[in-house]
């Protein structure tokens, strides 16, 4: 059925057909052409529908079709209403939404169906073992080479044995793979053996990225410098100082927070992100997360509320001690930036676990609060610690509100790796420059996660620096009460509509957690590892 197009909206010819009848003066006139000129009572236009299609406009329609067309029965195709608009659009976003609950079942249903079919697969006795490199609670990690080696195939590779953890970690490791391969260490395969004396174990495969990871190269004398050369590939001939060690700290900050945000971009949360965790690739020359055992999948729940905490709490935010395992945790901003890396960067002292305990325990002495933390040591600080507190004054002070904005006691004010990375101390030039895309995606997390009340503030600034009377500009009593104009609050109506709408959130995300929890206690088996390759 033809329909015609008045601007934006487009009306169904039974529609005008059927109102045609029913002429009343004023309203909505919709003057099409000149042939015909009709009006709309207002009263009518709450049933008006909006048909679906290319309306033709009258200067190639006859528009006397439309009354003869009128008189058809209603057409039997797609109509949209504005409340079916609203549902639907409602139930777009919310799926579409962080964490992503329909992308997450497009990428378990569909995807990494298809990708079954490509990978290569590797079994028990393709594998060589070599030199342990770990061993935690979990599992141990070996150096291994293949039995055979096919050239498609790389030889360099790392295996873990893992116990029952091996299977998130499987998971989580496959859904990097396919939404953000260069977070993470390039994993290739893993399967249940099931062949060991020791029971089931888990066997995963990644490719061998590199000998060092970011602990191991932060216990080294030469910190930040050894990174720098690893990076650049060969040792700088340059003085060394503050600026140069900022440069670095920047560059390792931007990999690893690049690194995290894609890994909460695809709803996954590290939830163990340290520096025994950050591996430096060697043929990538950045850094690269690892060990997704203890990783949240936000998009479908898996380890979403662990029945026993795998965190480590040197590094773990402060909710984590305080929480009850039994209780079913509220999904938190991405929680891995808590305990922001740029404290072990900036401050040497805090490399050691026991510095590390020790400051833990001054920062919960100081209720989370890192000003006041600075304000207790800093009388007192020995050189290494007054370096670090210099190094992160530079600029303007600009790294150490980073970190502020970073550890925070609350995990709702705690940034995102997202807006860390829109951050001002990021304008910096790194050691690398960035790739196209990296400054492509740059310049997006810029537009959407910056704090516009900065650009108000610096425009008063500019206007401030060249107001002079002659100029035109403002008087410094006009410019106080612009810095002093405060944003207008949410009428109480709407703050209202916004907490309850909130709190009925919360309510939901609560219930949906305690359905999980008593699903999950019921059944104890992992419903999806059963896509798991098994090797018997
Ligand atoms: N892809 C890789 N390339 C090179 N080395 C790796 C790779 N993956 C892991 N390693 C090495 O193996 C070590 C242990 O790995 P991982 O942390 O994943 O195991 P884990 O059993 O969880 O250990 P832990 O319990 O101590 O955290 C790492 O510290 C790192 O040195």
């Amino acid at each position: 059925m033809a329909a015609v197009g008045i601007g934006g909206v487009v009306l169904h010819s039974s529609f005008l057909g059927k109102k045609l009848g029913i002429l009343k003066p004023l309203c909505l006139s919709i003057r099409l052409k000149k042939q015909c000129n009709f009006s709309i009572c207002s009263s009518s236009v709450h049933d008006l529908f909006v048909g679906v299609g290319v309306g033709l406009p009258c200067t190639v329609m006859e528009c006397g079709d439309i009354i003869y067309r009128s008189t058809l029965p209603k057409s039997n195709g797609i109509t949209v209403t504005v409340p079916g608009v609203i549902l639907a659009l409602g139930t777009l976003s919310y799926l579409w939404a962080t964490p992503g609950v329909a992308p997450g079942f497009f990428d378990m249903f569909v995807l990494a169906f298809i990708e079954r079919f490509f990978r290569p697969i590797y079994k028990k006795d393709d594998i060589v073992l070599g030199k342990k490199l770990g061993e935690g609670s979990f599992g141990s990690v070996y150096r291994v080479s293949l039995a055979r080696k096919p050239s498609s195939k790389p030889a360099d590779l790392v295996l873990k044995k893992a116990t029952e953890y091996g299977a998130v970690e499987i998971w989580m490791n496959e859904r990097v793979r396919r939404a953000c391969a260069n977070s993470c260490a390039d994993f290739l395969y893993g399967f249940r053996e099931t062949s060991s004396k020791k029971g089931a174990e888990y066997w995963l495969l990644w490719r061998f990225e590199g000998e060092a990871t970011l602990a191991d190269l932060m216990q080294s004398r030469d910190f930040p410098y050894n990174v720098e050369s690893l990076i650049l590939r060969e040792v700088q001939d340059l003085p060394k100082g503050l600026d140069r060690e900022n440069r670095i700290i920047l560059t390792i900050m931007r990999q690893l927070l690049f690194a995290l945000d894609g890994l909460h971009s695809t709803g996954i949360v590290h939830r163990d992100i340290k520096p025994q965790n950050i591996i430096f690739s060697e043929g990538s020359r950045a850094f690269k997360i690892i060990d997704l055992g203890a990783a949240a999948d936000l998009r479908v729940g898996i380890n979403y509320i662990p029945k026993e905490f795998l965190l480590d709490p040197r590094y773990a935010a402060p909710e984590q001690y305080i929480m009850s395992t039994q209780t079913p945790s509220a999904p938190s901003a991405p929680v891995a930036t808590a305990l922001s890396p740029v404290l072990w960067q900036a401050f040497p002292g805090l490399r050691s676990d026991n510095s590390l305990i020790q400051f833990n325990r001054q920062l919960k002495r100081c209720d989370y609060d890192l000003v006041s933390w600075r304000q207790s040591v800093e009388p007192r600080a020995g050189p290494e610690l007054r370096k670090g507190f210099e190094l992160l004054d530079l600029d303007g002070g600009i790294g150490w509100e980073l970190l502020t904005s970073m550890v925070r006691f609350k995990a709702r004010q705690r940034i995102s790796a997202k807006t860390a990375l829109a951050h001002p101390y990021f304008d910096r030039e790194g050691l690398l420059a960035l790739s196209f895309i990296q400054n492509l995606k740059l310049q997006f997390l810029r537009a959407t996660q910056q704090d516009y009340s900065e650009a108000a503030n610096w425009v008063v600034q500019l206007m401030a620096k060249s107001g002079t009377e002659q100029d035109g500009g403002f008087t410094e009593a006009q410019l106080q009460q612009l810095r002093e104009i405060e944003p207008k609050k949410k009428s109480n109506a709407q703050r209202n509509a916004l907490a309850s709408a909130l709190r009925l959130q919360r309510k939901i995300i609560k219930t949906l957690n305690e359905s999980m929890d008593d699903l999950s206690n019921k059944r104890k088996s992992l419903w999806w590892s059963r896509w798991i390759p098994r090797e018997e």
